[in-house]
């Protein structure tokens, strides 16, 4: 099977459940404190690790402890590492993440060691075995990170690899000019309904006149949109208990890129990815949380008990555990 290779933020989330946000100024006593790996990337990274897929990635941590454990964490969830560097002076990104009591969260980062990935640690041989590169939207913040995400985009291009890029709640309108930029090496952009606007565009078929083959607007709760020049198919969202909405976005291109490189057709690679957003954000946050094949397989037997999906994933399943 070929392997998925992700660049993006590795970072820490130090998750905050608080029942209402103060005033400016004031303080909100949290109900829980969790800390666990993030990073949009990462955790796309650890969820096609979970589905049985290989993923590499390529970001860059400090010589920090958190950068310690996120890398063991990330090894020992079974995704390459070897294409981490470690940045001397600039801190592993730790996140704040604040969950409000809708779910919803909110977050305050400082990029840190990200933000200096360089495009010299992109080499030709990362693309080895590739069947995918996927790129988080929160890459084409700031250079050098950008620059390194533009040169593998490049190189993926030019080898004809499928590129995807996520683009996540909260930076659409600070990326839009850069979205147009890499828009010629694009093959799949997923964004929030919102974004749409944001950015400029009024409608997802003005993103794929830019010559993009498939836009996947994730609708929270209401699945998503996966809309191509042939057709705009609905795929509605599963019903889950909403707990934290942290790295639904992540989840949902996890199970898109895993069911793209076993084989199935676009919008049962949406549906595999509206599960994996479901399941996500019925649990406190992403990282080492992102859901498994079983479970995924559990979520959709209850909606749907035959089709090629549910036959792929308990191929899959068997594939993985013998069963
Ligand atoms: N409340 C929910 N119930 C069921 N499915 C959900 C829910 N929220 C999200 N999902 C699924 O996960 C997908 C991605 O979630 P969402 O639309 O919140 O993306 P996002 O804003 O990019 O997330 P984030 O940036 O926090 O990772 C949705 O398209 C949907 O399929
Ligand atoms: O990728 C980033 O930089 C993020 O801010 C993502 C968060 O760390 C979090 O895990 C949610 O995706």
């Amino acid at each position: 099977m070929p392997i998925a290779v992700l660049l993006g933020d590795i970072n820490v989330d130090l998750l905050l459940a608080i029942p209402a946000y103060p005033p400016e100024g004031g303080e909100a006593i949290a109900n829980s404190q969790v800390q666990q790996l993030g990073g949009s990337a990462t955790n796309t990274a650890i969820g096609l690790a979970r589905m049985g897929m290989a993923a590499r990635m390529i970001g860059r941590v400090g010589s920090d402890a958190v950068g310690d454990t996120a890398l063991a964490d990330m090894a020992g969830a079974g995704v390459d590492t070897n294409w981490i560097s470690r940045d001397p002076a600039e801190p592993t990104q730790t996140n704040i993440v604040v969950v409000s009591a809708s779910g919803e969260r909110t977050m305050f980062a400082y990029r840190g060691a990200n933000a200096r990935l360089a495009p010299g640690q992109i080499e030709p041989d990362v693309l080895e075995g590739a069947g995918m590169v996927h790129l988080s939207g929160y890459s084409l913040l700031q250079s050098p990170q950008r620059d390194a995400a533009f040169k593998l985009a490049s190189l993926a291009y030019a080898a004809g690899i499928p590129v995807s890029l996520d683009i996540p709640a909260g930076v659409a309108a600070e990326i839009a000019q850069q979205v147009r930029r890499f828009a010629p090496m694009l093959d799949t952009v997923l964004l929030g309904e919102a974004d749409i606007d944001q950015m400029g565009f009024a409608t997802a078929n003005n993103i794929v006149a830019l010559g993009i083959r498939a836009v996947v607007v994730k609708r929270g709760a209401a699945g998503c949109l996966l809309v191509t020049a042939a057709a705009a198919t609905s795929i509605p969202g599963l019903a889950v208990t909403v707990v934290d909405t942290t790295g639904a976005g992540d989840a949902m291109a996890a199970g898109i890129i895993a069911a793209r490189l076993a084989g199935l057709a676009e919008d049962e690679a949406c549906q595999l990815g509206a599960t994996l957003g479901a399941l996500t954000v019925g649990r406190v946050g992403a990282g080492l949380a992102m859901p498994t094949l079983r479970e995924a397989e559990a979520l959709l037997t209850t909606s749907m008990t035959t089709g090629r999906l549910i036959d792929a994933l308990r191929a899959w399943i068997g594939k993985h555990t013998g069963r």
